[in-house]
């Protein structure tokens, strides 16, 4: 599987890493090769789209970081926006419920089902200690009960009695039963294939769903049939709550279109792979280790990845020095959010942060979660750079076109500005002032003790600070629209002033000195 594609895009890619510096033109020249190889690799045609379109937008506003060539960064982000494609990481059979967990297995005729539920029945045996029942509910083709039947004894698996003249549902509800009186952790549904998807079919899956309540469906699809599978995990995903995605005949010469498009056409997981005919072919799906392979550049990809870190300890300078100077605009705010979210949000933060646990609780109690951060990214986003340099221009028309741009609105725009203005306000305030009074304090060097990249401005210590401090503190945070919220304490100093800044970094804006 890949192989084509993983030629295809080495060599476009390599060619462009092989180059000083690159322009708008190269970077354009080496997505349409790169579009290319994804349509002949048979990925859908909407999902190449919005990848190529992704990547132009991540190359093309890119800083290339010093050390780094600018092809190196291209082939980085072509890397990350693979994994993005192929979903999050370790995506797997969910057995968190009250036993017997039903796992509904669906799919079209000769796609792997029965293969399939053989091998998760033996590696939920084998691997998790559980005790497993199959059924096939398979009563059109004779042999299908049979087969799962053979499959069972091979394996040393339990299958459900065949009962002649027996209707699914009939079988799935026996099936369920006979899983809770034997005292087993989990039933496998093999469920009937069809040679194409039907109307009957569809009814016959839902009725079975309805009757078993599977806590996780899963679709076998044969990964050699290309954008078909992908049809065919849409249209089932439409009738029946499917939870995961097996793809088997991984370990084909298809050209792996269905793997890279599953995820984003259907918005489900893949959660295994069939990888040969043997009962313990089965593999879980990383999407990291499946973009390294296609890439075959994971020299390249940590090459960025540590310049980028060596980056953010210089930026973290670089803002230091801008903010003693007095300036601060909407482009090192955007970088404050950004250094922020690499550091796991808010939830990250606080997670660090001794006796926080309980804020961060209270603050997803009251709704306020990281969404916040993508928004205000979107906002200065969607700025003209002339805008992000010189925020007082904006007036009524701008605001009205950037919250269009942004997907939000004028006051969302407004609390972002006026964050910005405080948050600017105090670093002129500060200049000239040595050591930047609890500034000072705050930048110290949390950053190595918790090996962040890009140095995490030390937080405060809350203890330690005047009641005019921390009522300070915690009108930054009402001003980034994080404090007083539905149900939110009057915290003192929620961290950092303004959120953005929660600890984040270097940007720290620092308070007024005591006096
Ligand atoms: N190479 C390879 N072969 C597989 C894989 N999964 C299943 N097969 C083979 O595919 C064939 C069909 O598999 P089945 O499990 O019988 O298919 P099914 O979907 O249950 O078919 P019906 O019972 O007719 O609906 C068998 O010969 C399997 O050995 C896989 O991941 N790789």
């Amino acid at each position: 599987m890949f192989e084509s594609l993983q030629d295809r895009l080495g060599s476009i890619l390599s060619n462009l890493t092989g180059r000083g510096a690159l322009s708008e033109k190269d970077v354009s020249a080496a997505l349409r090769e790169v579009r290319r190889a994804l349509i002949e690799a048979d990925v859908a045609l909407e999902v190449v789209r919005g990848f190529t379109e992704r990547v132009r937008e991540k190359a093309v506003g890119a800083e290339v970081l010093r050390s780094v060539k600018p092809g190196q960064m291209v082939v980085k982000i072509v890397h990350d926006e693979l994994v993005e494609m192929l979903g999050s990481e370790g995506e797997t059979i969910d057995l968190n419920a009250p036993a017997p967990v039903v796992i509904m297995m669906a799919g079209l005729q000769g796609s792997g089902k029965t293969t399939t539920t053989g091998k998760i029945a033996k590696r939920l045996t084998e691997k998790q200690g559980k005790k497993v029942l199959m059924a096939s509910l398979d009563t059109r083709r004779p042999a299908a009960q049979e087969q799962l039947r053979q499959l069972g004894e091979q394996t040393g698996i339990a299958t459900l009695p065949i009962v002649e003249g027996q209707s699914p549902v009939e079988i799935a509800e026996r099936a369920v039963q006979a899983g809770r009186l034997g005292g087993h952790d989990v039933v496998i549904l093999d469920t009937a294939g069809r040679t194409h998807i039907d109307e009957p079919l569809m009814v016959e899956m839902a009725d079975i769903a309805r009757a078993s309540n599977p806590h996780e469906t899963l679709l076998v699809a044969d990964s050699l049939t290309g954008q078909d599978a992908v049809n065919l995990a849409k249209s089932f995903n439409e009738r029946i709550p499917v939870t995961g995605i097996v793809l088997t005949r991984m370990d084909g010469d298809g050209r792996g279109g269905a793997a890279l498009s599953m995820r984003a056409v259907t918005g489900k997981p893949i959660k295994l792979i069939g990888t040969g005919e043997k009962m313990d072919a089965l593999e879980e799906f990383h999407p990291k280790r499946i973009a390294d392979r296609i890439l075959g550049m994971g020299d390249i990809v940590s090459l960025v990845e540590k310049a980028a870190e060596n980056i953010d300890a210089e930026k973290a300078a670089a803002m230091a020095k801008k903010m003693q100077e007095g300036k601060f605009d909407l482009n090192d705010l955007a970088d404050q959010i950004r250094q922020m979210q690499k550091m796991g949000g808010m939830g990250g933060i606080m997670g660090m942060m001794p006796g926080m646990g309980k804020m961060k609780d209270q603050m997803a109690a009251a709704g306020l979660d990281d969404s916040i951060f993508k928004r205000q990214l979107a906002i200065i986003s969607s700025m003209t750079p002339h805008e992000r340099a010189h925020p007082e221009i904006l007036k009524h028309s701008r605001k009205k076109r950037i919250a269009a741009g942004s997907g939000t609105n004028a006051a969302e725009i407004n609390k972002l500005l006026k964050m910005h203005r405080q948050m600017a306000d105090m670093m002129k305030a500060m200049k000239g002032k040595k050591g930047g009074g609890l500034m000072g304090k705050m930048m110290g060097g949390l950053a190595g003790k918790m090996g962040m990249p890009g140095g995490m401005g030390g937080m405060p210590d809350l203890s330690k600070m005047s009641p005019k401090e921390l009522e300070a503190l915690r009108k930054q945070a009402e001003a980034a629209g994080l404090g007083g919220g539905a149900g939110m304490p009057k915290l003192p100093g929620l961290g950092g002033p303004s959120l953005p800044g929660l600890g984040g970094g270097p940007g720290l804006p620092g308070l007024p000195k005591k006096k």
